[in-house]
């Protein structure tokens, strides 16, 4: 009879699986849920996943398919695609008991259907506060163990004695945990820095050179912080690690599949094709960017650079998305 899990995480793509070897690792007993069998079989046969091939799984990381077993944990972590989220906890919850006093989902975009973010989607569905983990952080570098930094990001419902103490149970020495209230913030910055990093993979993709990639960045985190301060997050959120930082990381990092996905484009590939070379890998500013227009025109925020990318993914040519951002009209910084 295997023991009770310590964490259980419902969603078995590479960031999943990625914290769950980290934090098997650092001495959890976790489990790893997927919905999809062959996953199941794929990763319970090889003890690896394909994406994170340098991290086998440590002795105390289990992967199943049976819910039940991950709703067992008394801590639940929710690390599916964002869109997918919302439907896949509301089929999970007619078949769990009573979810734990918190939940903590590691997803980064805004949904389509509600423009919400999935802590405001999933209160709804689970009736217990959900918290946000969200920083610079890719997948196989937290599997592979190197030193990384992100944001825990809970709500004020959420005791300062209990949110210290989730601080101190889910850091490890590769994993540094900062604490923060600002949750919304924090959510809005992982979406919006995966547009940005399509538009950032544009400019890659073109060849437009190192200045245009600092100032796409640079106005880029205006854009940022423009939308979460008048969606009520903090400018401090937007310069710390889950806007600055992951906006850095992502927009420059090779692997990132937002910044890849923009470059595939940049380089005269249609939408859809650059969307198959990334192998049904989530690419989640595909998503995100129609639902931040239509937050930014609910709160009267412009986001020149997100407008650019959605005209993209609507298939219109890059070189004159470029041309429209250098030619809009003068402004003061
Ligand atoms: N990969 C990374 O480096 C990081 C990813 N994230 C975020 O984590 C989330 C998940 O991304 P990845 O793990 O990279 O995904 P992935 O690109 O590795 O694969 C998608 C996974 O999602 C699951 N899935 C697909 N459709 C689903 C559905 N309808 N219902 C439930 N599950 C479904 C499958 O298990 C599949 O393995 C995304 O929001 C992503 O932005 C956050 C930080 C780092
Ligand atoms: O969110 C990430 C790193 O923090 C991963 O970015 P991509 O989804 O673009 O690969």
């Amino acid at each position: 009879m295997p023991s009770r899990p310590d964490i259980g995480i419902f969603g078995s793509g590479a960031w999943g699986t990625a914290l769950g070897i980290t934090w098997a690792r650092a001495g959890a007993d976790v489990i790893l849920w997927s919905g999809f069998p062959e996953e199941v079989a794929q990763l319970s046969a090889g003890r690896c996943h394909p994406r994170l091939k340098d991290a086998p799984f440590p002795d105390s990381l289990r992967v199943t398919g049976e819910a039940t077993e991950a709703f067992s944990a008394p801590l639940w972590i929710s690390a599916m695609p964002t869109q997918a989220t919302p439907d896949a906890w509301r089929r999970l919850r007619a078949e769990a008991p009573a979810p734990p006093e918190l939940v903590i989902h590691v997803s980064k975009g805004i949904l389509q259907s509600t423009h919400q973010t999935l802590t405001q989607a999933l209160t709804g569905v689970l009736d217990v506060p959900v918290g946000a983990l969200s920083g610079p952080t890719f997948a196989d570098e937290v599997a592979r163990g190197v030193p990384s930094a992100i944001v825990l990001a809970l709500p004020p419902s959420v005791p300062d004695a209990r949110a210290q103490a989730l601080q101190v149970r889910l850091a490890s020495e590769r994993l540094r945990i900062y604490l923060s209230r600002d949750v919304v913030g924090t959510e809005l910055c992982g979406a919006l820095k995966n547009v940005l990093a399509i538009a950032a993979g544009l400019v890659d993709g073109l060849k437009l050179g190192y200045n245009a990639r600092a100032a796409l960045i640079t106005r880029g985190l205006a854009e940022m912080a423009r939308l979460v301060e008048a969606l009520g997050g903090q400018s401090s959120t937007v310069m710390g690690l889950a806007g600055m930082g992951d906006l850095l990381l992502t927009a420059t990092g090779p692997q990132s599949r937002n910044r890849t996905f923009g470059e595939l484009v940049g380089k005269g590939q249609s939408v859809e094709a650059a969307r198959d070379a990334l192998g049904g890998q989530i690419i989640e500013g595909m998503f995100t960017t129609q639902a931040a227009l239509a937050l930014a025109a609910e709160v009267g925020v412009e986001l020149p650079i997100a407008n650019e990318v959605q005209r993209l993914l609507n298939g219109e040519s890059p070189k004159e998305a470029v041309q429209r951002l250098m030619t809009r009209e003068l402004k003061s910084e």
